[in-house]
């Protein structure tokens, strides 16, 4: 079910009580206007927000705060500040308020066509002009207005910024760093390759190298998703390439066996990025930031989820970096109705989901498991029902994945078992329902497995089983519930809360059969 617009501006919270000087501000200007303004004004913070506080460096910290509460200088949107941590550093904190609106182009109102709004701030300053393809491409993919994501992220990475942003599951983020990205190299050149996206999985990359193609098409990008096949090619420094769509690992190979120029990168993204920062990539993500040794390069990271402990890792890899973060950091969207079922054992678990299916089945369904092992054999119990069922797993061949992927978006499979290979970034449009089956092995796993329904407006609902082994860590998961609206019992929110480390009991296997 589609929600237009108000969509757009799901997940996002304002802590009134927190930020309640920057909200009197906005009390003030009620009823005072964007939306009546003859010609939409450039929007200077829109572009130039960070680098006016860098010029304010020299004030005491006390005159900055005088000057950004109270002086009633303009904000459109959002508030920006210094990050108390990051001083010395060039990192600014954008938290979206509200939603700007204004005319577009041809002076209509607001809610026709915002992405021309903000491509005409863009537009207005040397070197940002979007060009028509873009725009006539938008319009295609039926994208009316800008997300808070693309409205916050785009500006700054377009005024040359590196950025890293927070933003819930499904609210935009492919685009918010494609669009600039194809902004910024403008055209098709010869001169080697000028951007890479890095992907933590090898779907996540194909996935965004056709949402690339998309964006571009009618322009003549060499657009690349690195293959198994092209790793094995002699010599890819004179691959006909501009982006370059990539697994760690696979870059990295490349990189290596010294068969990839990267030196003249412009634009980096490191989409997925907390997962990317996990210990098993970061030797991985550092040669490639390594061999991308271009000074003037633009880096950017992007994650539904983003822990403290990468933001630390992240800063220390970008510099003058502006910091994103759309509604509360780190929690689930609003428009997935999130339920915790207890399931006693995993004979339970299976009787359940039996049961559920018999009294009503509204596919498409995701259903996660915490192994390839479990996968097998959940499939193996589902695959007799009458249902249309499939598995996805790391032991499939590329080629069988990318199948069950297809089967899965075309509506021919309509229960699709997985492990966590498909949890992040995968957008399939209109999940209705997913199931964490196993209890997610971390509160990051949770939030992005989730994700996968309610995206783009649409609603959606995440049912999560749980046994005496997954107590432990039930506290965490209510906690993103009550965030994100959700009842939680009294009980759970009264668990003493965990620190929580990879949680992967060991689990009876998946049967019908009696063990005995
Ligand atoms: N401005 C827009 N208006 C309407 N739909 C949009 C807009 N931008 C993106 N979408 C759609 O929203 C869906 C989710 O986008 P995307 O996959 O980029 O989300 P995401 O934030 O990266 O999610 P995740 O954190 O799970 O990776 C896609 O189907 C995309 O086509």
């Amino acid at each position: 079910m589609e929600k237009d617009p108000s969509f757009l501006f799901s997940g996002i919270h304002f802590n009134k009580k927190k930020f309640s000087n920057d909200f009197a501000k906005f009390q003030e200007k009620k009823g005072s206007d964007i939306n009546k303004s003859e010609e939409p004004r450039e929007d200077s913070s829109f572009i130039e927000s960070g680098k006016s506080e860098e010029k304010e460096g020299k004030l005491s910290v006390k005159k900055r705060k005088r000057k950004s509460v109270g002086s009633g200088e303009t904000v459109q949107g959002f508030d920006v500040f210094k990050s108390s941590k990051s001083a010395g550093k060039s990192v600014d904190r954008i938290r979206c308020c509200r939603r700007v609106k204004g005319k577009d182009l041809n002076g209509n109102s607001a809610s026709s066509d915002l992405f021309n709004q903000v491509c005409y701030y863009l537009g207005k300053s040397p070197g940002f002009g979007c060009e028509p393809y873009l725009l006539r491409n938008l319009k295609e993919l039926g994208f009316k207005e800008p997300t808070p994501i693309q409205r916050q992220a785009i500006p700054i990475l377009l005024s040359g910024r590196d950025c890293f942003a927070c933003a819930p599951t499904g609210s935009g983020k492919t685009l918010a760093f494609a669009c600039p990205m194809l902004m910024k190299l403008k055209h098709a050149s010869t001169d080697g390759i000028r951007a890479v996206i890095l992907c933590p999985t090898r779907e996540l990359a194909a996935q965004t190298t056709r949402e690339c193609k998309k964006l571009a098409k009618g322009k003549k990008f060499r657009i690349k998703l690195m293959t198994k096949q092209l790793v094995g090619k002699a010599d890819l420094s004179k691959l006909p390439c501009d982006i370059l769509i990539s697994t760690p690992l696979r870059l990295r190979l490349a990189i290596r066996k010294k068969k990839i120029n990267l030196s003249r990168v412009e634009y980096l993204v490191l989409d997925e990025s907390d997962k990317l920062f996990e210990l098993g990539m970061l030797k991985q993500i550092d040669s490639v930031v390594k061999a991308c040794s271009n000074p003037s390069i633009i880096q950017s990271l992007f994650s539904a989820t983003l822990p403290d402990s990468v933001e630390e890792l992240a800063r220390t890899r970008m510099h003058d970096a502006v910091r994103v973060i759309i509604g509360r950091k780190n929690t689930a969207s609003e428009l997935i109705k999130q339920k915790l079922v207890f399931a006693g054992s995993e004979e339970g678990k299976l009787l359940a989901l039996h049961q559920s299916f018999a009294k009503s089945l509204n596919p498409p369904i995701l259903i996660f498991v915490q192994s390839k092992e479990r996968a097998k054999e959940l499939y193996g119990e589902l695959a007799y029902d009458k249902i249309r069922v499939d598995v996805i797993h790391s032991d499939l061949s590329q080629l069988q994945r990318d199948n069950v992927v297809d089967d899965f978006r075309a509506g021919k499979t309509w229960v699709l078992i997985a492990t966590d290979v498909i949890a992040r970034g995968v957008d399939f449009k209109g999940v209705n329902c997913v199931i964490n089956y196993d209890f997610p092995d971390s509160y990051n796993a949770y939030i992005h497995r989730i994700g996968r329904t309610g995206r783009a407006g649409r609603t959606g609902e995440a049912i999560t089983f749980y046994t005496e082994a997954d107590l432990p860590f039930l506290r965490n998961i209510a906690n993103s519930m009550k965030s994100s609206g959700c009842e939680v019992p009294s009980w759970i929110m009264a668990l003493p809360k965990l620190k929580w480390k990879k949680h992967r009991p060991r689990r009876d296997s998946i049967s019908t059969q009696s063990k005995d």
